[in-house]
């Protein structure tokens, strides 16, 4: 028989900036105040994240205070603001006690012609006096420079770009698919060509949009091209329908690293960050969100009830347990069968012959034909079955 199962990859070194706090803010629903930044970036910490993207200080005097409160909280994560490469941002970003800085500068030519107007070598010369200026005011300030807009961006300008911003000594780079309009093989492909012209301790950082439904599978591809840093929110909350969200992406790397992933994460508390989250921008976890959905777990058809009963491995890449969450068996439905009947009637003590199991199954099954039957409807047909 054939083995269709992919070699599990080698384990990878990377870390989650999670911008729930910045691009999360940007979400239509995203107004946190300071108490609900504390308590998101508190959940973010005790989960595990490494770093924590911050909204630029150029927001409002609150925002800069509120920054101020995130950076004396003590937590184990490393806070970053992000702000444009421009010395105003950077100057009111340096002394808020972050511990980095990711800076941006669009480089596609809608963002050359429709956003900030500069060239590729005005974007080259503004990123030189930026980072020359943190570099020698704040050295101890980590360095991030994205160029925006980064999958509509010609190929050469890009390589240009982040040549020359590895050169002047950022900590890392940021491939950003801002507009969410890339695939998977070019994420692959380019996270390669801009490995070749950085200097070898520069980490590559991917932020996807998901307007294509790509977000996890690039961020993914993103991570097996060689990039140290994956950017994600919250249920994937960010401008228009959001970024990689951080359950996706880690239910993605789950099935490759287990263990990796439960020894670098509270994987448990997932449940409780969605949950926290769906609160404050006050709309329901999606029922089929990675992991945490009301449905996620649900299993209902007969063929998969039989082998889930057996080993629920069977019908479930990820085991629920290790996320906080459990599992739904939805035992009366029209699609169900024999097997599952006759297992939830043993919980209940009953034992049916070969013959009456068919007949209460079908009798099941013809009832559900006018809805599904909750468990205690179930329970009662099952009762009364025996009595008959
Ligand atoms: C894809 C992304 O998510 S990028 C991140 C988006 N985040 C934000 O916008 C953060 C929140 N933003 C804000 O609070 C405001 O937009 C501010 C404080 C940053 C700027 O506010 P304003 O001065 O009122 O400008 P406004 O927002 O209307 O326009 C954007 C300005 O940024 C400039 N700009 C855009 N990108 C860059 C860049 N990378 N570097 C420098 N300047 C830039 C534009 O040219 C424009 O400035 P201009 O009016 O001098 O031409
Ligand atoms: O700074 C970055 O890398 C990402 C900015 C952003 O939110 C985007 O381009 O969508
Ligand atoms: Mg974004």
């Amino acid at each position: 028989m054939t083995d269709l199962a992919e070699p599990p990859i080698p384990a990878r070194s990377w870390a989650i900036i999670d911008s729930t706090l910045r691009e999360g803010e940007q979400f239509a629903r995203g107004n946190f105040k300071t108490d609900d930044k504390i308590e998101i970036a508190r959940a973010l910490d005790a989960f595990g994240v490494e770093f924590i993207e911050v909204t630029t200080p150029m927001v409002s005097d609150q925002t800069r205070a509120d920054i101020a409160r995130l950076t004396g909280l003590g937590l184990r994560a490393k806070i970053l603001t992000h702000v444009r490469c421009h010395m105003d941002d950077v100057q009111r970003a340096a002394d808020t006690g972050v511990d980095g800085l990711d800076l941006l500068f669009g480089t596609s030519s809608f963002l050359r012609e429709f956003s900030h107007g500069k060239s590729i070598g005005q974007i080259i010369d503004t990123a030189s006096e930026v980072i020359g200026w943190v570099r020698a005011n704040h050295p101890h300030l980590e360095l991030r420079f994205s160029a925006e807009d980064t999958f509509r961006s010609e190929e050469a300008d890009l390589m240009a770009v982040y040549g020359a911003v590895s050169a002047l000594g950022v900590h890392r780079v940021g491939l950003a698919d801002t507009v969410g309009v890339a695939t998977p093989r070019q994420v692959y492909t380019l996270v390669r060509e801009v490995r070749k012209v950085i200097h070898a301790e520069c980490g590559i950082e991917f932020h996807g949009h998901n307007d294509t439904g790509c977000a996890v599978s690039n961020a993914y591809e993103a991570i097996e091209a060689g990039a140290t840093h994956i950017d994600t929110t919250i249920l994937g909350i960010g401008e228009r329908n959001g970024i990689t969200p951080l359950g996706g992406f880690l239910a993605r790397m789950f099935t490759f690293d287990p263990q990796g992933l439960i020894d670098k994460y509270s994987l448990e508390l997932l449940p409780e960050l969605d949950r926290m989250i769906a609160r404050m921008v006050d709309l329901p976890v999606p029922w089929n969100n990675y992991l945490t959905g009301e449905f996620a777990y649900n299993h209902k058809a007969g063929m998969h009830l039989k082998a889930i009963y057996l080993n629920p491995g069977a019908y479930e890449a990820i085991p629920p347990g290790v996320f906080g969450v459990g599992r739904r068996i939805q035992a009366a439905s029209k699609v169900t069968g024999k097997h599952a009947i006759a297992y939830r009637a043993r919980e209940l003590g009953l034992h049916y012959g070969e013959d009456a199991l068919r007949q209460v199954t079908d009798h099941i099954k013809a009832l559900a034909e006018q809805g599904d039957l909750d468990d205690e409807h179930l329970e009662q047909v099952l009762r009364e079955w025996v009595r008959a």
